[in-house]
C-alpha cells in the first residue's frame, strides 16, 4: 500500500449518523413530534418505547407472569424483533407477526412498565437502539424515548427533553383515544407515568440536556422549537 492510498478501515467506515435523543413522560408529544422533525430534516425516526411494548406483547403471548422478573427475563433470548426507522411508516414485527397495532392495546400499556423495570430488559433493548440507530443508513436519526438523553444516548449530538404539563398531556391524549373515558385515561398515563420514574428520570432535563415545553405551543410551533434547538446545539457544536 503506498502512503496516499487511505487504509481500509478509513474508506469503508460508516458514517456514524448525527443523533437526536428526545426523552420525556406519557403523551409529551415524544413519538409525533419526533416522526414529524425526522421527516423535514430527512432524517430516520426510532420509537424506542414499540420495542418494550412488543416485548411485554410477546411476554403476555407466553403466558409470562409480567410481575416476575426471573420469568420475564428468561424470555428475552426468544425476542426476534425489527422495527423500521422510516418516519412515514414503520412496520412493528415480533417474528413473522406484525404487531404495529396490537401493542397499542390499553392491555399493553398497563403491562409494559413491569417488563421495562427489568435491568436485563432494559440491558438488551438499550444495545438494541444503539445498533439501529447507526445501521440505518440516513445522516441523521431522532431516537425518542425516557433514557435516551441519559442511558442510551448520552453523547447524543442534540439531547431534547420535550415535556408539557400533566393537563396538556391528558387533554391531547384523551382526544386520540374515544374508546375509554378521559378520567380512565388520565388516571392510566399518570400511572404509567409514576411507575415508569422509579426506573428512569424522564421529568427533569439531566445536565446539558434542553427542554422543550409544549404546554403553550400548537404542534407546528413544538416541531419548530425542536428544530430551533437543532439547529442551535449543531451549529455550537460544529464551532467547539
Ligand atoms: N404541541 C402540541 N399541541 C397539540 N397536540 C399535540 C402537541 N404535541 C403532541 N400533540 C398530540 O398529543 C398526542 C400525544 O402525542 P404522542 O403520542 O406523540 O406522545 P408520546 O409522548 O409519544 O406519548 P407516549 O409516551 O404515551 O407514547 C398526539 O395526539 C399528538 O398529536
Ligand atoms: N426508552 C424507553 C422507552 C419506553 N419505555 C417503556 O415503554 C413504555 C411505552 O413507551 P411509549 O413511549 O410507547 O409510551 C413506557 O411507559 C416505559 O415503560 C422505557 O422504559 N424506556
Amino acid at each position: 500500500m503506498t502512503f496516499s492510498e487511505p487504509s481500509p478501515a478509513a474508506s469503508e467506515s460508516p458514517q456514524v449518523p448525527l443523533i437526536v435523543a428526545i426523552d420525556g413522560p406519557a403523551g409529551s408529544g415524544k413519538s409525533s413530534v419526533s416522526k414529524a422533525v425526522a421527516r423535514r430534516l430527512g432524517y430516520g425516526f426510532l420509537d424506542t418505547g414499540a420495542a418494550y411494548r412488543a416485548f411485554a406483547w410477546f411476554a403476555l403471548e407466553r403466558g409470562v407472569d409480567t410481575s416476575e422478573a426471573e420469568a420475564v427475563t428468561a424470555t428475552l433470548p426468544y425476542f426476534d424483533y425489527t422495527i423500521g426507522t422510516d418516519p412515514d411508516g414503520y412496520a412493528v414485527l415480533v417474528g413473522d407477526t406484525d404487531v404495529t397495532e396490537a401493542i397499542r392495546d390499553p392491555r399493553i400499556s398497563a403491562t409494559v412498565s413491569a417488563v421495562a423495570r427489568v435491568p436485563e430488559v432494559r440491558a438488551f433493548l438499550t444495545a438494541l437502539f444503539r445498533s439501529i440507530a447507526r445501521e440505518q443508513p440516513l445522516p441523521g436519526i431522532v431516537v425518542e424515548g425516557r433514557d435516551i438523553t441519559t442511558v442510551v444516548e448520552p453523547e447524543a449530538e442534540v439531547r431534547i427533553l420535550l415535556t408539557a404539563s400533566e393537563e396538556a398531556r391528558m387533554a391531547r391524549r384523551s382526544l386520540e383515544i374515544s374508546t375509554q373515558s378521559a378520567e380512565t385515561v388520565a388516571e392510566q398515563l399518570r400511572s404509567r407515568d409514576a411507575a415508569d420514574s422509579k426506573v428512569v428520570e424522564f421529568m427533569s432535563a439531566a445536565d446539558g440536556v434542553t427542554t422543550v415545553d409544549s404546554t403553550h405551543l400548537d404542534f407546528e410551533q413544538t416541531i419548530d422549537a425542536v428544530i430551533d434547538v437543532i439547529t442551535t446545539r449543531t451549529a455550537r457544536n460544529s464551532h467547539d
